[in-house]
């Protein structure tokens, strides 16, 4: 399958018309400022070659978990702010998503401007389950278009998410792949085609019930999959062990139980952490300790302790599996990296996948943040890609709606 591309949409001619570009502007921020801006220097290529010619871009986007409803704290604000001291075009940002200000702002527009639409996901359509929803939601992204305008995903990492902005806008509009969105199918497409042996998979992070689902296609695939970050409590519930008050979705734990006993028929392999670092309390100078992974609620903290990243046994275990390995494919912090205290697990597999002889992939936009601020330079890894839950979905081999749509 092929999708028209950014080039045939320039070939056509932008000038004057309304091309609406969906990019992945989900930045980690600290209060109002940028702490990783990675994906916003990934997503400015596509929209400065829409200027050159002439468009007047629209860029829609996401940032966080919003509820449905404006919350200033999701407000793109940080991000559009950042990309406009990164280019040299004008950049404005609309107060709304598709109110008064995005349409009167919209219809402003000259030539070679740009403006950034607010927090997509300060609308509930915007996610919706439900179909007509979200093609309404759309229907009034589209109109900010005009007449003669067209859509470019370039947000390859919210490829995975069935939303309007992603799906829904190009079953109306003339839509086209971006740059990005291509470059990462390219270096995955050989990843997934035929991975060298060893091929070792890292999983931490937060979103816990997400990557879990993910894991279950990885079974057959990964020869070795190490768990790390919050879903390593679900992995030591389900082998019965007490995890006090770490993160631990329980509706999970029969999950993963049969993962565990799929894996070895499948010739896969687990490698769950044999140590933990326990901390008395969510912040970055709480007291912490390391126990065993089997003992966490015998911490000094007892049942209030909370894991906040693997212990230094596992962390050089998994450094020894990433040494082995052929392919590394890492998504999800060990631990809660932000924090210094708690930055060991990450940095050790950073410092791993930089040693190893392995083509490693790093992905997603927490663990390209932990990378770039924990030291490392992103010519150390094989490949950083810009999405973790979509990598993962792709090496999965599941259908991803933002791809297919694009689909002629
Ligand atoms: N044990 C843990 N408990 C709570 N949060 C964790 C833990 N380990 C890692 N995290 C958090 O996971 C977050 C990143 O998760 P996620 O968004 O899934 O990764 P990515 O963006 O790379 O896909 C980080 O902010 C990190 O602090
Ligand atoms: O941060 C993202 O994904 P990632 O954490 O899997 O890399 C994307 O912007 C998608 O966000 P979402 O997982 O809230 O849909």
């Amino acid at each position: 399958m092929t999708s028209h591309t950014l080039n045939e949409l320039l070939a056509e001619g932008v000038r004057g018309r309304h091309v609406l570009v969906r990019s992945d502007l989900n930045v980690p921020l600290d209060g109002s400022s940028v702490t990783d801006d990675g994906r916003i220097r990934a997503s400015i290529p596509v929209i400065q070659q829409l200027v050159d010619g002439g468009a007047r871009v629209l860029v829609s986007a996401h940032l966080g978990r919003p509820k449905g409803a404006p919350e200033p704290k999701y407000s793109l604000k940080p991000a559009a702010d950042r990309l406009a001291e990164l280019v040299s075009f004008p950049v404005r940002l609309a107060e709304d998503t598709v109110g008064t200000s995005a349409k009167g702002l919209a219809a402003e527009l000259a030539d070679g401007e740009v403006l950034v639409l607010e927090n997509v996901r300060f609308d509930a359509r915007e996610t919706s389950k439900d179909g007509a929803e979200r093609l309404a939601f759309a229907q009034e992204l589209v109109a900010l278009t005009g007449d003669n305008g067209a859509y470019v995903d370039d947000a390859f990492g919210a490829v995975h998410r069935k939303h309007a902005s992603v799906y829904d806008v190009a079953t109306l509009l003339p839509s086209y792949q971006g740059d990005l969105v291509r470059a990462e199918v390219e270096v995955l497409q050989k990843l997934t085609a035929s991975p060298e042996r060893p091929y070792v998979v890292v999983l931490g992070g937060s979103k816990v019930s997400d990557k879990l689902a993910v894991i279950d296609n990885l079974i057959g695939k990964a020869d070795t999959l190490l768990v790390g970050g919050g879903m390593l409590f679900t992995f030591l519930a389900a082998a019965g062990h007490k995890v006090a008050s770490s993160l631990l979705e329980e509706d999970q734990i029969p999950v993963v139980q049969d993962y565990l006993a799929r894996a070895e028929a499948a010739g896969s392999r687990f490698v769950v952490p044999t140590d933990v670092v326990v901390a008395s309390r969510f912040a970055a100078d709480a007291e912490h300790e390391v126990v065993a992974a089997d003992a966490i609620e015998e911490s000094a903290f007892g049942a209030s302790g909370i894991g906040l990243d693997i212990g230094p046994d596992s962390a050089a275990a998994f450094a020894a599996q990433i040494a082995g390995a052929r392919t590394v494919f890492w998504n999800g912090p060990m631990g809660v990296f932000e924090f210094e205290a708690f930055s060991g697990g990450t940095r050790a597999v950073a410092q791993a996948l930089t040693e190893t002889a392995a083509f490693t992939v790093v992905g997603g936009g927490d663990s390209a943040a932990a990378v770039r601020t924990l030291g490392f330079s992103d010519d150390q890894f094989g490949h950083i890609s810009t999405g973790g839950g979509a990598s993962l979905e792709y090496l999965e081999g599941k259908d991803l709606p933002g791809l297919s749509v694009l689909d002629r």
